[in-house]
């Protein structure tokens, strides 16, 4: 069967075509309510939950996960901030509608590292018995560094008070260096961005209140290289028909990254519109010191965890390495 019909059997949507300016789009309705009845459309709560971390790869992930005719996905959204049948009912209300050939998905960066207590909550009281969860974790500088490239163009569209309060909240303090570095110079482990890489604690946090057996952590270094394998193993891990190919995700060289093409879903083609962000040019004692900070808590990823992914293994370095 070829994708698209494949695509319409499944689907609680459709895509039609619409001209605009001439050019032929496609627009996405929701299928006949008959249909939808049939087809056991409705909002239902995540048996997929992608967990973080941010700048890991999760939209990427979410999106082309979401390629999968057997998988419904929905743009992250946090619950809460108080987990409640309120909020529960809330969030829900905010996904799309999936059949029963398929499986809700979605997700938020902010689980896996700041918004655990929710996460565990939702787990034991709200989401199905049977859900998994995905974690992409990423070499921790290179996370870092977009993290506050990020952050700091989010502070910069920001003025006066609201700006300060944002600055606060996320530690950023005039420079990368004075972002990182305590007043000895040392990484200092409680900056909110460094503290999101030292993955080993929150690890141990997660594997206390979740199966170890339900969790799937995809290398977020190697996704964003080729994400064609990555997603190969999360179908895996997921019992999901085989539908991905590696046709379907093609290198763009302007961009710097693999872009989708699923002639079912024209809605879907690259992540970033433009070009990947260009990440800042680095101190070479500051990289070093950064690689060095964060080798103890890669050793125990590997050693405790079982997490093998190259940058794991890297010794520290003053290159920032591919
Ligand atoms: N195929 C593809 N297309 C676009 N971007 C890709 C892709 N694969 C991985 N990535 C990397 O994802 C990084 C952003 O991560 P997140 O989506 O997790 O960020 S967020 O925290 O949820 O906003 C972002 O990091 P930076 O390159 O450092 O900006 C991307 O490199």
């Amino acid at each position: 069967m070829d994708e698209v019909t494949l695509f319409n059997r499944i689907s609680c949507y459709m895509y039609v075509p619409l001209e605009v300016d001439g050019k032929v789009a496609r627009r996405r309705l929701e299928r006949p309510p008959a249909e939808l009845k049939v087809r056991g459309c409705q909002k239902s709560l995540p048996r997929v939950l992608l967990i973080g971390v941010k700048e890991g790869g999760t939209t990427a992930m979410g999106k082309y996960l979401g390629l999968h005719p057997s998988i419904s996905y929905s743009y992250p959204v946090q619950p809460g901030p108080k987990i409640t049948n309120e909020t529960v009912e809330a969030w829900k209300g905010t996904f799309q509608l999936t059949s029963y050939k398929q499986l809700s998905f979605t997700g938020h960066h902010s689980f896996f590292a700041d918004a655990k207590p929710q996460l565990f909550q939702m787990v034991r009281k709200y989401l199905p018995d049977d859900v998994k969860l995905i974690l992409m974790l990423r070499d921790p500088v290179k996370r870092l560094v977009s993290d506050y490239v990020r952050t700091l163009s989010i502070a910069e569209s920001l003025a006066g008070d609201e700006r300060k309060q944002y600055e606060d909240n996320e530690g950023l303090k005039g420079s990368l260096e004075a972002t990182l570095l305590d007043e000895t110079g040392h990484v200092n482990p409680l900056s909110p961005i460094v503290r999101q890489g030292m993955y080993n604690i929150d690890l141990h946090t997660l594997y206390q209140h979740i199966r170890k057996e339900r969790i799937l952590i995809i290398d977020g270094n190697a996704f964003r290289k080729d994400p064609y394998p990555s997603l190969v193993e999360v179908e895996r891990f997921l019992n999901l028909p085989p539908f991905l190919k590696r046709r379907h995700f093609v290198y763009d060289e302007v961009k710097r990254v693999h872009c989708a093409n699923v002639s079912s879903r024209p809605d879907v083609r690259c992540v970033i519109p433009l070009k990947g962000k260009s990440l800042p040019a680095i101190d070479d004692d500051l990289l070093l010191k950064l690689y060095k900070f964060f080798q103890p808590h890669n050793t125990q990823l590997e050693k405790i965890f079982g997490v093998k992914f190259p940058w794991v293994y890297r010794p520290p370095t003053y290159i920032y390495p591919d």
